[in-house]
């Protein structure tokens, strides 16, 4: 099966523009903010003076709008994008966002960040029921049971279909009256609004998408919440108030840019903590700090800060290497992570290196990166990486759904140092990093979800449950047959 270069795939991005003249050029903008969510596929749905338009396809938002006339055909006062990262229903151009409905009463533009646990038998009971699906994907389901509301307003429609769709969502859907955005009862993915200079509002995934518009940050969206944007201002109702922050950790770790805040945390200084606590839960006899370039910078900086080691650019990644190069066999994908990172010899030489990652998933990454440095000379790599080891898959939104992968799952952290080959391999506790992220709340975990290091879901996992409990017991039983003498 073919396998990115990236490790760890991302999610999706949603952007959303209600009151204002460039809608379609603002979200063009924000999609570009917003790329690192989602490589596969990218679209727009606007307003026009002719209706709702859309234009969507496969690849990057630079691939997708090739041509000036695929945006000037969206000029319209209101507009919603969508990068995608499948993670149910896969690469088809059906699944691309944003979906498009067209009914006899309007049209429906729906965007959706995450995953919902029971998509899959909510689509068998709709489609028993007469439902004909034109995607694959999970986030069509939304649109069937809202139109199957009995409730007299769209608000009152969505707010129903909300109530009975399980997992991790932001949602954000355009109509010709207004722009809706929609957090789950956790708050697994971040989503935000924010108000342009000229009055218009902003719907996203990420602050950073805010500042590259030129919006002002308004709030999160809350857990449970539903905010509407029409042309009476901004309103906002809980649709349920079965409520409790978990925000996926990883967003923290990784997947969210540094120059965003979710729920009032920087990205960065989040990670700077977690490096800065992972020096001291795991100490290490080094020369040098080094961090994996891009998304482990901040956590080595923290590290080396604490630690009092310098810190070193012993490793460099090319900037032409794109996300999106795909590689079908494992040698391919090793072989990918060196012609995108290469080691610093004039840095790393008889040097004892303290290598620094966010994370380890397949652990591809971190092998071929040990290489190279002791390649260049390295006399020792330590290395330290600012998670716990991720040992369960995640259903809320990122494409990482079974634990055949990933490499804690299956091995010991003592057998991972020898299959890395490292000198020595330390992982940041649980609570070293829900204190590192150190949310202000009374929620359990500290407001994160955790699920990935503890296997404590927040949710029941609906659709999902039967297999990894079969996962999950041939795992036990491989380690029983291990130790048994
Ligand atoms: O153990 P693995 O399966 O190799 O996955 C983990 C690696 O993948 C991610 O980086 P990525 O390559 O996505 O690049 P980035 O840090 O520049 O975002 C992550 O930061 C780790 O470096
Ligand atoms: N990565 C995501 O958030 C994906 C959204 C949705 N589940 C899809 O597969 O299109
Ligand atoms: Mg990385």
């Amino acid at each position: 099966m073919p396998a990115e270069v990236k490790s760890l795939n991302e999610e999706c991005g949603v952007f959303g523009v209600w009151g204002d003249p460039n809608a379609a050029e603002l979200t063009h903008l924000g999609l570009h903010t917003l790329q690192h969510r989602g490589q596969e596929g990218a679209g727009i749905a606007s307003l026009t003076p002719a209706g709702m338009r859309r234009h969507y396809g496969f690849g990057l938002v630079s691939q997708v709008f090739a041509q000036p006339a695929d945006l000037a055909a969206l000029r319209g006062p209101a507009a919603l994008g969508h990068v995608r990262y499948a993670t149910a229903g896969g690469a088809i151009l059906e699944n691309i966002q944003p979906l498009l409905f067209r009914f006899s009463d309007g049209a429906v533009a729906l965007a959706h960040n995450g995953n919902l646990t029971n998509a899959i038998s909510l689509r068998a009971a709709l489609e028993k029921a007469g439902a004909i699906f034109q995607s694959t994907s999970d986030t069509e389901v939304l649109m069937h049971l809202l139109r199957r509301s009995p409730a007299k307003t769209f608000a009152g429609q969505l707010m129903a279909a909300l109530n009975q769709v399980h997992g991790g969502f932001a949602f954000a859907l355009l109509t010709e009256a207004g722009l809706y955005a929609a957090c789950d009862p956790n708050g697994f993915r971040p989503l935000v609004v924010g108000q342009l200079p000229g009055g218009g509002y902003v719907v996203c995934s990420e602050t950073a998408a805010l500042n590259a518009v030129g919006a002002t940050f308004i709030k999160d969206v809350q857990p449970g919440e539903l905010v509407t944007v029409d042309d009476t201002g901004l309103h906002m109702q809980q649709y349920t108030t079965n409520t409790q922050l978990a925000v996926c950790s990883m967003e923290y770790v990784y997947f969210a840019r540094p120059d965003s805040e979710i729920h009032g945390v920087n990205v960065h200084q989040a990670r700077v903590a977690m490096g800065k606590r992972l020096a001291q839960e795991q100490p290490a006899a080094g020369d040098i700090v080094v961090g994996v370039p891009n998304s482990s910078l901040s956590a080595a900086i923290g590290y080396a800060q604490a630690s009092g080691l310098p810190y070193e650019m012993g490793l460099i990644k090319s900037q032409y290497v794109a996300r999106t190069f795909i590689q079908p066999t494992q040698a391919l994908r090793e072989r990918s992570v060196r012609l995108k990172l290469s080691a610093l010899k004039a840095v790393v030489s008889g040097k004892r290196v303290v290598l620094i990652d966010d994370s380890i998933v397949r652990g591809t990454t971190a092998k071929q990166i040990v290489q190279l440095l002791k390649e260049a000379g390295a006399k020792a790599v330590h290395l330290r990486i600012a998670s716990p080891p991720l040992r369960f898959p995640c259903f809320y939104g990122i494409d990482i759904q079974t634990t055949k992968e990933l490499l804690a799952a299956n091995y010991s952290v003592r057998e991972m140092r020898t299959l890395l080959g490292v000198d020595s391999l330390g992982f940041l506790s649980v609570q070293g990093l829900e204190d590192s992220v150190g949310l202000s709340t009374t929620a359990p975990n500290r407001g994160l979800c955790v699920a990935y290091f503890t296997g404590e879901y927040p949710t029941p996992l609906d659709d999902y449950a039967a297999n990894l409990d079969l996962e999950l017991k041939a795992l036990a039983q491989n380690v029983k047959e291990v130790a048994a003498p």
